[in-house]
C-alpha cells in the first residue's frame, strides 16, 4: 500500500515506520506545515517523498492524519472532497468535532475515525519510534458509518501495529478520554507549574527529584501545541471532571487543615483501589 502521512510527528511518524517495517507500507508520502519536519522525516527514512496535500493524496491508497486537532477538523473535509478510492483515517486524541465536520460528506464511508492509545511526553519526527503501540487499544468511532472495505483496511493497519481494536460513538469515547488521559494531562501540568512556583532553588528539584516526581511530572513535558485543542474541543467534558478533581484536593485540604488523620487515611485507601482496576490488563 502507498500511505500518505499528513503530520509527521510522533504518532504519524511511529506509525510510517512501523507499517514499513511490517512490509504493509511500500511508499510513504510525507505532508506537513513544518519544513524542517518535512526535511527531519525524509532524513530520519520515516518518508520517501515529500508532498503537497493534493499531491499524497493522488498518490496514496491510504492517508493518515496525524496532526493536532485542530489542524484536523480544517484538514479532513478537504481530503475527503479529493478521495476516490482511498482510506482515510486520523489519529486524533478527540473525536466529536472531527465526526460532526464531516456529517453529511458524500465521501464521510471512506473516513475511519481512530485513536492509538499509546504515545509519549515527545513530539516531532525525531520522537517517532518502531518501538511504538504494542499491546494497546486502539479506539474506533462510529464504525457503522464507514464503507466496509475501508473500515476492514483501518483494522488491519492497528492489528499490524499491534494494537486491539475497540468500538464506542464518538461522544462515549470524548467522555472516557476525559476521564483517564486529558484530567492526567491537566494534573501534571499543573503540579510542574506548582512546583516551579514554590521551589525556587532549582537546583533542590534536580538534585532531589526521584522517581515520584518525575512520574508525576512526565506528563507536564507534552507538547502545548497538541494539548491545547484538545481542551478546546473537549471543553465540557474536561470541565466536569475537573470540578471533581478541585473537589478531591480540597477534601485532601481540608483532612489536614483539621488535622483528621482517619478520613485522610480512607481517602488513600479508596484511591488505592485504583490497583485493582489497572492489575485486571495483566
Ligand atoms: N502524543 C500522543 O501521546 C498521542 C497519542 C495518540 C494520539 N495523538 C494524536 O495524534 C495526533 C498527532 O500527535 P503527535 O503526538 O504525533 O503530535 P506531534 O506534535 O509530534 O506531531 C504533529 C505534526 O503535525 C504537524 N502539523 C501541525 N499542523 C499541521 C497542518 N495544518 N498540516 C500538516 N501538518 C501539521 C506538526 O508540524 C507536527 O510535525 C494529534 O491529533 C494527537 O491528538 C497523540
Ligand atoms: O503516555 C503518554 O505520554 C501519553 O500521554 C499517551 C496518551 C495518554 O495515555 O494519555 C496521550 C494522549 C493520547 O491521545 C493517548 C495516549
Amino acid at each position: 500500500m502507498k500511505i500518505a502521512v499528513v503530520g509527521l510527528g510522533l504518532i504519524g511518524g511511529s506509525m510510517a515506520l512501523v507499517l514499513k517495517q511490517k512490509g504493509f507500507a511500500t511508499k510513504v508520502f510525507g505532508v506537513d506545515n513544518q519544513e524542517a519536519n518535512t526535511r527531519k522525516a525524509l532524513e530520519l527514512g520515516i518518508i520517501d517523498e515529500i508532498n503537497d496535500l493534493d499531491s499524497a493524496i493522488a498518490n496514496s491508497d491510504l492517508i493518515i492524519l496525524s496532526a493536532p486537532v485542530s489542524a484536523c477538523v480544517t484538514l479532513l473535509p478537504l481530503v475527503l472532497d479529493r478521495v476516490d478510492h482511498q482510506v482515510v483515517l486520523d489519529t486524533g486524541s478527540t473525536k466529536s468535532a472531527l465526526l460532526e465536520a464531516v456529517k453529511g460528506h458524500p465521501k464521510r464511508g471512506r473516513y475511519i475515525a481512530t485513536h492509538p492509545m499509546w504515545g509519549t511526553e515527545f513530539s516531532g519526527p525525531e520522537a517517532a519510534t518502531t518501538d511504538a503501540f504494542t499491546g494497546r487499544a486502539n479506539v474506533i468511532c462510529n464504525a457503522s458509518e464507514c464503507d466496509k472495505d475501508a473500515l476492514a483496511t483501518a483494522e488491519q493497519v492497528y492489528t499490524l501495529l499491534g494494537m486491539y481494536n475497540v468500538y464506542m460513538e464518538g461522544k462515549d469515547h470524548d467522555v472516557h478520554v476525559a476521564y483517564v488521559s486529558h484530567i492526567s494531562h491537566i494534573t501534571s501540568f499543573a503540579l510542574a507549574n506548582t512546583v516551579l512556583e514554590k521551589e525556587r532553588e532549582e537546583n533542590a528539584i534536580f538534585e532531589l527529584a526521584s522517581a515520584g516526581f518525575e512520574s508525576t511530572v512526565r506528563l507536564a513535558k507534552s507538547s502545548p501545541a497538541m494539548w491545547m485543542p484538545i481542551f478546546k474541543q473537549n471543553k465540557e467534558n474536561i470541565l466536569d471532571v475537573l470540578n471533581e478533581h478541585i473537589s478531591q484536593l480540597r477534601k485532601f485540604k481540608s483532612c489536614i487543615e483539621k488535622e483528621n488523620w482517619e478520613y485522610l487515611t480512607e481517602l488513600m485507601e479508596h484511591a488505592n483501589k485504583i490497583k485493582d482496576v489497572l492489575d485486571r490488563k495483566e
